[in-house]
Order: C-alpha cells, then structure tokens, then sequence
C-alpha cells in the first residue's frame, strides 16, 4: 500500500477547473446508450465508476467513440433497451451509480445479466430495487446474499401499472427506477414509501431525462408519473458540469486556509444538489462568492454548523473535516446512509478524526466534531473510500500536516486529486 505525505500548506490560492461531475456522467452515458440517435458528451470524467459503465456498455454492444484524454464521448445510441444472445457478466467495481441503474435497465430488453462488484458492493443493499422491479414483472435473483449483489438479471420487459419503491436508503434506487419507467408498456406511477434521502439526486434524474427528451411529473418527491411511449431521443451535444462533491474540498480548503480558491465549471445554475455545500461552508463563516460559471471561497473565521445534511451526504464529508479548523461543536445530523456507502463512513469519519486529537461522538445518524486544542499528525486510514483520502487532505492546511494511507483511491471519482491540490497549495 503506498503512503502520501502531504506538506504543510501555509496558504491555499488559485484556480481549479473541477472535472466533471460522475453523477451526470453516469446518467448521461445511459441515456445516450438507450437514446435514439448519436449524443456528443464533452467534460465527461475519466475515473474508475466511468470506466465501469463505459466498459458494461460495451459489452453490451453500445458503440462509441471515446477521445484520448478520455473526456469527449460519442455515443452511438441504441434507439431502446438493450438485447444480448448470451449471457453477459458486467463487472461494475464499486458503482452505485453503475449497479443501480443497470440493474434496472437491463430488466427492460432481453437476454441475461449477472451484476457484479467489489467486495464492498457485494455489501451494499439493493434489495429496495429490486422489490420495486419485480411490481413492474422484472426478474432479478441473488447469487450470493439475498438482497445485494452480484445479481442475475433477466430481460423480461417492464408492464408498467402501480409501483411503490422505499427511499429510506437510498436515492439511488427511485433514480434505477425513474430512467427506465418510460420505456415500460404502460403508464407508470411510482409512490415513495416513506422519506426519501438524498432529494436532490433526484432532480438530477429528473433533469438529465428531461435533456434526453422524457417528462416526469413529480409530486413533491412522493409520487412521481410517468407516460410510456415516451423515448429517449439524443440532445446532440451535452456538457457535463464540473463534479460538486469534487469542488467541496478546494472550497473547504480556501475557508480554512485562502487566499482565495476559485472552482470553475460548476456555479450557481448547477442541477447537482452539492453545490449546497457552498451555502453551509458560509454558515460557518466563509466568504463565498457565486457565479455563473465559477465558485469563490476565501479565508474568514470558522465556526461550528448545527445541521441536517441529508440534501448532501458526499460534501458533507468535507465539512466533519472543516469542523477541525471551527470554533465549537458541530453536529451533521440525519446522515444515517453514510453507514452503507463506499464504507461506513460514520465509523471511519469517527475514528480518524479521534487520531487528531478531535473530540467525536458518533451517532447512529449524526456525527458530533470538536477541535483539539493541540492537532496531532496522523496516519489516515481510507478504507478503500475516495472521500475519506480527499476530505482529510485538508490536514495539510495545519502546522502539523497529515499522512494518507492508499491515496490512490481517489481514483473512483477524482484520479488526480493530489496533483490538483498541490497546485492551489504554497508551502
Ligand atoms: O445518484 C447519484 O448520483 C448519487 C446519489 C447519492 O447516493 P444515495 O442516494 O445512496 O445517498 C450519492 O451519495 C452518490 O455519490 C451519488
Ligand atoms: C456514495 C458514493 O458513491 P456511489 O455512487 O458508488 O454510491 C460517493 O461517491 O460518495
């Protein structure tokens, strides 16, 4: 396992174009796959849960063209569901932006699928998904633990009607079962049993079908419409916006440490929900400035947030670490689904921030964060999880600088995360 050192970085200043967002990058190569016709997608991001689905897609006999630097995509799509004469293993890492929505999608053609992942995915639930499918006809059975993956999907088509699906774990699941809705046989009505986490997910969704040329009527989050006959046409051209849970970290790192950190290609029209981070990284006192196209975070006095973070639970992350560099307690509640990600992230957040030296109470839901009063160096463990490696590297804004174990986990969403970082830092 290697080991990263980071220097002290007196200062952060400067300027990042954010690479672009995987939520919208895995969307949007789906989409273009079942879309009539050819889309252009630029600003896609080059990282290992985009690699998955660009190498599922291919097996799936998807066409496409995909440029050196990997960014720039031409899909050639499928006008429909995809069909396949043999059966076919898609490896999908650790992906939920892969596993779920494939899982549905496959459900809608013909043919049979087997799903599989990383050790970790093989422990992360997707059995809401699946009940919901089964309303709709969709046969899906577990081959290892009942209730997660690797899966067996069978192409049966989906009959439309009536479906309820649970949002309490997962946004995830409901955006599976969103992007395939309008290519079942008859109208679809889907009722959300009970909260649903993770909301601005949804609009994503929402967002990017509308781009591809579907409607959903969506009421209040609670039951959503959805009219077959619908297809998915190419826009043509689509950009995919910089990553928001990517520009937390220099956003954070300019609060604690600016000068001043600009994060370009996201701003204030951005459809991903994590540019709410902005907004909480000012409740506790940082100077945030808003562009179209562009986010400015600079250097002011932090302190402690009391706050529901279920709008969002990736960018939350940098703030537990934030909260070290804040005067005060802060709480960042109702974040139970941390605990099924790509750790749980609870318990790791906890016992990582306890080798500085903060003080944390760690919740079932919520965690708890107080600054030492003196920082300890540590040696941060990552547990295979991309957030932990980036969120702790704002260590290096103290004195006392941090090590992280297996940096290159990063590599799920953000491959060159530390380069980027050491070009805003001056030692
Ligand atoms: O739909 C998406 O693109 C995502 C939804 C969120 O998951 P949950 O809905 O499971 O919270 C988020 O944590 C994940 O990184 C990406
Ligand atoms: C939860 C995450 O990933 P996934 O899309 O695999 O759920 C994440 O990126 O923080």
């Amino acid at each position: 396992m290697q080991q990263l050192t980071l220097p002290h970085f007196a200062k952060f200043n400067g300027e990042i174009n954010i690479p672009g967002s995987k939520s919208i990058s895995n969307r949007a190569l789906l989409l273009a796959s079942l879309a009539a016709g050819t889309t252009t997608l630029n600003n896609l991001l080059d990282s290992d849960d985009i690699r998955h689905m660009l190498s599922a897609l291919k097996q799936l006999g998807i066409r496409y063209e995909l440029s050196e630097d990997k960014t720039q995509c031409v899909v050639h799509g499928n006008n429909g569901p995809f069909i396949s004469y043999k059966l076919q293993s898609l490896f999908l890492g650790n992906a939920g932006t892969a596993m779920r929505p494939l899982c549905a999608a496959l459900t809608l053609g013909f043919g049979e699928y087997e799903l599989t992942g990383e050790p970790r995915m093989e422990e992360r639930p997707i059995e809401d998904l699946v009940d919901a499918l089964a309303q709709l006809g969709a046969e899906i059975s577990y081959q290892k633990q009942s209730g997660y993956p690797p899966v067996l999907v069978k192409g049966t088509g989906l009959s439309g009607g009536d479906v309820s699906i649970s949002g309490k774990l997962s946004s995830q699941f409901l955006t599976a079962l969103l992007m395939v809705a309008p290519l079942a046989k008859d109208n679809v009505t889907i009722s959300v049993d009970g909260d649903l986490v993770s909301k601005p997910y949804i609009d994503i969704t929402i967002k990017l079908m509308e781009r591809f040329g579907v409607l959903v009527v969506n009421h209040n989050y609670q039951r959503f419409e959805i009219k077959s006959g619908q297809q998915y046409q190419s826009p043509g051209n689509f950009l995919v916006e910089g990553d928001a849970s990517s520009a937390s970290y220099f956003l954070a790192a300019g609060a604690i440490n600016g000068g001043q950190v600009k994060v370009t290609g996201i701003g204030k029209n951005s459809i991903q929900g994590d540019i709410q981070f902005a907004d909480a990284l000012a409740a506790m006192g940082a100077n945030i400035e808003w562009g179209d196209d562009y986010i400015i975070s600079s250097k002011a006095e932090l302190s402690a947030i009391d706050m529901d973070m279920n709008h969002i639970p990736d960018a939350a992350m940098t703030l537990a670490v934030a909260a070290i560099f804040a005067k005060g307690t802060t709480k960042l509640k109702n974040i139970y689904n941390w605990r099924i990600k790509e750790t749980d992230r609870l318990a790791a957040m906890a016992t990582e921030l306890k080798k500085v030296g903060a003080t944390v109470v760690e919740h079932n839901d919520a965690i708890e964060v107080t600054a030492p009063h003196q920082l300890t160096h540590a040696t941060i463990d990552t547990y295979n999880d991309h957030r932990v490696a980036m969120c702790f590297s704002l260590l290096s804004a103290s004195a006392v600088g941090v090590t992280i174990n297996d940096p290159e986990c990063t590599s799920k969403t953000f491959p060159n995360y530390f380069e980027a970082l050491s070009q805003i830092g001056q030692e």
